[in-house]
């Protein structure tokens, strides 16, 4: 079911340094960063010839990602996002095999413009599953 891998996303506390790490230490290309109110984050995205690498900074103390900072302080991977080919066939498959879609459980538009869901990290191997509409 699961086709590319879109993003791997990584929780920061200062997007300004973690962006200045990636673009000036590891030589990457990186876009500007975007607020993104309906998620409650800032999105950074490092373009890498095979993926990308979403840095994420909370906007606001009540961010999906703010428990998680105060959780690990360094910051560190947060999620993994995988393409599919159609979110609501995939949903609704990996609901009938019992896995817990996040929120409503109805796709919301990404930072990509696309639609997304996410995707209990307890049923996922300790990982939290973003996946994209391709
Ligand atoms: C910019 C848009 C979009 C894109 O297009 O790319 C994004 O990426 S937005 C990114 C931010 N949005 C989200 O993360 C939305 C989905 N997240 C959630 O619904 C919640 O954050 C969560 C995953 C349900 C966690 O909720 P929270 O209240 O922070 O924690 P809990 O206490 O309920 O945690 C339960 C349990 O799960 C463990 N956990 C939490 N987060 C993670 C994680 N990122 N990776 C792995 N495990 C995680 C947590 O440690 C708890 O475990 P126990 O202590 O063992 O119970
Ligand atoms: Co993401």
């Amino acid at each position: 079911m699961i086709g590319r891998l879109n993003h791997v996303a990584i929780a920061v506390k200062d997007i300004a340094s973690a962006t200045k790490v990636y673009q000036n230490t590891l030589g990457a290309k990186v876009t500007d960063a975007v607020p993104q109110p309906d998620h409650g984050v800032t999105t950074v995205f490092v373009e890498l010839p095979n993926t990308k690498i979403e840095l994420l900074e909370p906007l606001g103390a009540d961010s999906p990602i703010a428990k998680f900072l105060e959780r690990n302080a360094d910051g560190g991977i947060h999620h993994i996002c995988y393409e599919v080919d159609d979110i609501i066939a995939a949903r609704d498959q990996l609901k009938g095999q019992g896995a817990r879609v996040l929120g409503t459980g109805e796709p919301r538009i990404g930072a990509h413009g696309k639609p997304v869901l996410f995707l209990h990290p307890k049923d996922f191997c300790g990982t939290l599953v973003e996946l994209e509409q391709a």
